[in-house]
Order: structure tokens, then sequence, then C-alpha cells
């Protein structure tokens, strides 16, 4: 079956001239349809960098990703993203105006929306156990509520791939493995899924984990 990631020779540049550094030196990934991939590396190695091409959040200097048989570079790239990725921060990135329901169907609410956004919005709020906080502000929450409406936001649209950046990074324990629970199910469900990370609870939880150094991906 084909990956429904395929990034071949990523190459990424910071700074110029005598300053510029080369973070990424030709990464090549494949992530499949239902597979939770983790990738790890030091602080620094460029793992935040890479998500971000996958993503389609960042331009690369070299090299290319599709995302379903999609190029996600060019004209398209805004269109390809909104459709087809989903993204989680670790620091959860909510609007803080919005209530939690809110922030999860502001996505059904943006362009380029699927159908049955709202339904998904809803129906997925239930699922996670926060239809009792969701009427809360962000900062009414618990960190581990707040992930998950993240998590859910990122989903409302049913992306192929979901693209998480230390998603357990700022969670306790079990908040972080409630976490985990939603993401590996999300991968059962038929998405790629890329997690970036520094813990083993995440890695031992993981189908395959890879690691970032030199610029490059090795098996880990
Ligand atoms: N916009 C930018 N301009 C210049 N340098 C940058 C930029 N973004 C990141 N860098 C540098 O590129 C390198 C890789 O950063 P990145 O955030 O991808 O690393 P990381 O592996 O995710 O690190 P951590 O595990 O600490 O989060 C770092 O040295 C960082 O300082």
């Amino acid at each position: 079956m084909d990956p429904v990631v395929r990034a071949r020779g990523l190459v990424k540049d910071y700074g110029r001239g005598r300053a510029a550094r080369r973070i990424l030196d030709g990464v090549d990934l494949d992530v499949a349809a239902g597979e939770l991939v983790a990738v790890v590396g030091r602080s620094g190695c460029g793992k935040s960098t890479l998500l971000h091409l996958l993503g389609g959040l960042d331009t690369s200097d070299a090299g290319t990703v599709e995302i379903a048989g999609e190029r996600l570079d060019g004209r398209r790239a805004d269109a390809v993203r909104r459709r087809r990725v989903g993204f989680v921060f670790q620091a959860f990135h909510l609007v803080p105006e919005l209530t939690g329901a809110e922030n999860v169907l502001l996505a059904a609410r943006l362009p380029g929306a699927r159908p049955g956004a709202r339904e998904r919005a809803r129906a997925l709020v239930t699922r996670l156990g926060l239809d009792e906080v969701a009427g809360g502000l962000p900062h009414e929450l618990s960190g581990g509520e707040q992930q998950r409406l993240a998590v859910a936001r990122a989903v409302v649209n049913d992306p192929a791939v979901l693209l998480a950046d230390e998603p357990t990074g700022n969670l306790d324990e079990a908040s972080g493995a409630v976490v985990l629970d939603l993401l590996r199910e999300l991968a059962g469900d038929g998405r790629a899924v890329v997690v970036v990370t520094h813990e083993r609870t995440v890695t031992a939880r993981a189908d395959r984990v890879v690691t970032l150094r030199e610029g490059r991906l090795a098996a880990a």
C-alpha cells in the first residue's frame, strides 16, 4: 500500500552565508495508514522543523513531501494541508477567548472544512469525556483536558495525517496516557500519526521509532 506520508530528500537550512546551518540534510520518511511513528533525537536536532515540513507549516530548501499522493508545495499546499493534516502542539494552542467546545468547532468553520465536521466535533467532545468541561474557557481547564480538546480540533476534518509535537510534554503521567491512547486510537482508524517526543512512555507505544541525527533519520 502507498504510504500516506512520503518525504524524500528533505533539506532545511537556517541562516545565511557563514551563519548558515543545515538542520535537515536529506530526510526520507514513509508513514503508512494506521501507523504511529515516533521521532526522537537530542534537543535542537530538528525534530520540530521536520514536523513542520511534513505538515506544510514551513517549506524545505530541497526535497518533497506528498500527503496521500498530493504534493505539499506550490499553489495547492494550503488546500492540501487544511484538508489532509491535523496538528497538535505541546502548548495546546487553544484560542483563549473561546470555550473548549468552540475551539473544537472552530476547525469545522474554516474554509475547506469537510462535510459533517460540526457533528464530528460534537461527537468527539462526547467520546473524549469532555461534555462537562467543554463549556469552560481554556484557562479553566486542566492541561490534559486542553490537550484532548486540541487533539479533537486537529481531527475534526478527518485528516489522513496527524502530526503531534511533544503532545504529552506538558502533561502528568495519567493525562499523558489518555492523550496517547487517543493518538493510538486515531492511528487505528487508518490515519498516519507522527509524534515528536522525548518520552519513553510514548516510544514504547509507537509502531516504529526513528532517530534524527546529524540531519538524517535512522531506525532507532
Ligand atoms: N526559525 C528559525 N530560525 C533559525 N534557526 C532556527 C529556527 N527554528 C529553529 N531553528 C534552529 O534549528 C535547530 C532545530 O530546531 P528544532 O526546533 O527543529 O529542534 P528540536 O529537535 O525540535 O528541538 P527540541 O527537542 O529542543 O524541541 C535548533 O538549533 C534551532 O535553534
